[in-house]
């Protein structure tokens, strides 16, 4: 047994995330975090809303609610879809917390006794009319370089040319439209990263090369780079403060630390989050102070690897304390929708809340686990989503178990049957089950979801390739006990199936379970070679047949939805 800390990209409180945001970070991290506590680990997965940063203010204004109101709201919202779809975090905390608020300062606080903090002056655009200095993204204008009339502060979308705010022709406030704009010195504070560099490098060395080659690739290339040094502060309301301490000019300015500042050690925050909220208290230290013993795993898409890999190590190194660092990042491409990323600004894509009132959460589960975009990016499609629903869950999987159960209650009762002994039939195909779950095992250790989720349907096709060869249907009319023998045994495959499926469709492998009335039953697994003899269930055990697992998704369905969610090829 070993002791596993899971983290998960925190979700920006902005608005519900679409299945992109899903595939990319809490839907792994959530079938981790199952598979390995049912093989008795001691398994942590803390996951958080990152609410602080301008988006979150101005989204607040436009409803005309505090900030806070607003993010409260919003992270039950967020709350409530994840729940939707099955993910058991051990806790779902929440950036803006006291308990962030505090480690946060800390971290700042021990960073500036080692030198690595310094107060700088530079020179940013203020807007009187808005009465704010504006972020960079808050600045609009005429692209120097293409013309393009909405170019943003930091980037023209047209030409993606890199820009300063200072470089717009006509610079404008995105807030109010205000074309009159200063510029207005003021004072940062800055995380001298580069100071850090060779020491982030040496641990790199040391730790990234177990890692997926994306994420150790992204990793290396801001190291080529050169880390910079960055500004740790914005002129915010919402964020946390500046420690008055410390930095009392700063602090009395109202100066907020950059949400990318406090997100990552939000991962600790939400730990102490989830100790602290427990009536009996827990130990939240031990997962990330001198926490040796712990394996750490985080999981995001492909964007947020430079700020996990490099500068959030940075910032643990800085404090010169012993903080958990990851040791394995699990980082994700791009789910793509008809031609572009999903996309929350641009509204393109299906949204976790829709997708689950279409269907039940182990529908997209399986689908987007089976095709995460490991290697690639991959792109969502209603045919491709229709074809593995209906082949692999509806045929493959509902359907044996179905099947088995109702031509055995026909038959023979509400107990699993008696018959004769196993045979040569049931060895081959104990064999078979046994090296498949030797290869899902060894691909989920491996975090390899693509090739686990293929071992999986394979698993589930073994059944079907049995069932087809005894024919209990034929095998009844001259041979009862043959039948019953078959019968037993694919009733101990569906229970199989609901222990080693639990992790990607968790509430239909609850449904397969619970069809058996067994004492003491667990949904866990010890090895492969025992699951070979496919005896957990005896004869004798009362069982129910469950309501159809998977309905399959017919052609009226697909026009159905892709009318709703524009679908189209474009
Ligand atoms: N299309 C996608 N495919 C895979 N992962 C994604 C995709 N879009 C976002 N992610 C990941 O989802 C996680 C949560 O992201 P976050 O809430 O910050 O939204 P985001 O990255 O701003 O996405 P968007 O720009 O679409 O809102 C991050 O780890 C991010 O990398
Ligand atoms: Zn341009």
């Amino acid at each position: 047994m070993a002791r596993h800390l899971i983290t998960s990209a925190l979700p920006y409180i902005n608005g519900i995330k679409h299945l992109g945001n899903m595939v990319g970070s809490m839907l792994p991290a959530d079938v981790y975090a199952r598979y390995l506590r049912q093989r008795g680990h001691e398994v942590l997965y803390i996951c958080a809303t990152d609410e602080h940063g301008t988006p979150a203010e101005l989204a607040a204004a436009a409803q005309g609610v505090p900030v806070a109101e607003f993010c409260a709201t919003a992270h039950d919202a967020q709350k409530a879809v994840y729940d939707g779809f099955s993910l058991a975090f051990d806790y779902f905390g929440r950036s803006s917390s006291a308990q962030n608020r505090e480690i946060t300062q800390h971290f700042a606080r021990k960073l500036n006794e080692n030198g690595f903090i310094e107060e700088r002056a530079i020179r940013q655009v203020y807007s009187p009319v808005d009465g704010r200095f504006l972020p960079d993204r808050y600045v609009e204008g005429t692209c120097p370089h293409c013309g393009y009339d909405k170019a943003r502060g930091d980037q023209c979308e047209n030409c993606t040319r890199v820009l300063d705010p200072t470089d717009l022709i006509n610079p404008r406030s995105a807030i109010s439209g205000s074309t009159e704009l200063e510029v207005r010195e003021t004072k940062h504070l800055f995380l001298l990263q580069s100071k850090l560099q060779g020491e982030v490098e040496k641990w790199i060395d040391a730790t990234a090369d177990s890692w997926p080659q994306l994420s150790s690739s992204i990793a290396r290339k801001w190291l080529t780079e050169g880390l910079h040094d960055r500004a740790i502060t914005r002129d915010l309301d919402w964020g946390v403060p500046v420690p008055a301490d410390v930095w009392p000019e700063l602090a009395a300015e109202g100066k907020v630390f950059y949400v990318w500042f406090d997100a990552p050690i939000e991962y600790i925050g939400a730990t102490r989050e989830w100790a602290e909220t427990a009536p009996e208290g827990r130990d939240w230290k031990s997962w990330w102070y001198e926490a040796d013993d712990v394996r750490y795993t985080e999981f995001m898409g492909k964007d947020n690897v430079p700020f996990h890999s490099v500068m959030f190590p940075a910032t643990q190194i800085g404090t010169r304390e012993p903080w958990k660092r990851v040791d394995f990042l699990k980082s994700f491409n791009w789910l793509n929708y008809y031609g572009g990323k999903f996309s929350t600004s641009q509204r393109r894509g299906v949204f976790t809340h829709d997708a689950l009132e279409l269907l039940p959460a182990d529908y997209w589960r399986y689908f987007m686990m089976a095709n995460a975009p490991e290697s690639d990016d991959t792109s969502f499609t209603w045919e491709h989503f229709q074809a593995t629903v209906n082949k692999d869950l509806a045929d493959t999987l509902g359907n044996f178990v179905n099947r088995v159960l109702s031509f055995s209650r026909k038959r023979f009762g509400d107990a699993v049957p008696e018959g004769g002994t196993a045979g040569e039939a049931e060895t081959r195909l104990g064999e078979e089950i046994a090296r498949l779950l030797a290869e899902y095992e060894e691909q989920m250790e491996a975090l390899q979801f693509r090739k686990a989720a293929a071992a999986l349907r394979a698993l589930w096709s073994a059944g079907n390739s049995y069932l087809e060869e005894k024919a209990p249907w034929l095998e009844i009319k001259t041979d009862q006990e043959a039948a019953a023998l078959t019968l037993r045994t694919a009733m101990n495959l569906i229970h199989l199936y609901a222990v080693v499926s639990e992790p990607f469709v968790p509430t239909t492998a609850k449904a397969m379970r619970t069809a058996f009335r067994l004492d003491a039953d667990k949904a866990t697994w010890t090895s492969a070679g025992e699951a070979r003899s496919l005896d957990a269930v005896p004869a004798g055990t009362p069982f129910i047949v469950p309501p159809v697992l998977f309905a399959k998704l017919t052609d009226d369905d697909l026009e159905v939805f892709k009318e709703r969610f524009g679908g189209a090829e474009d």
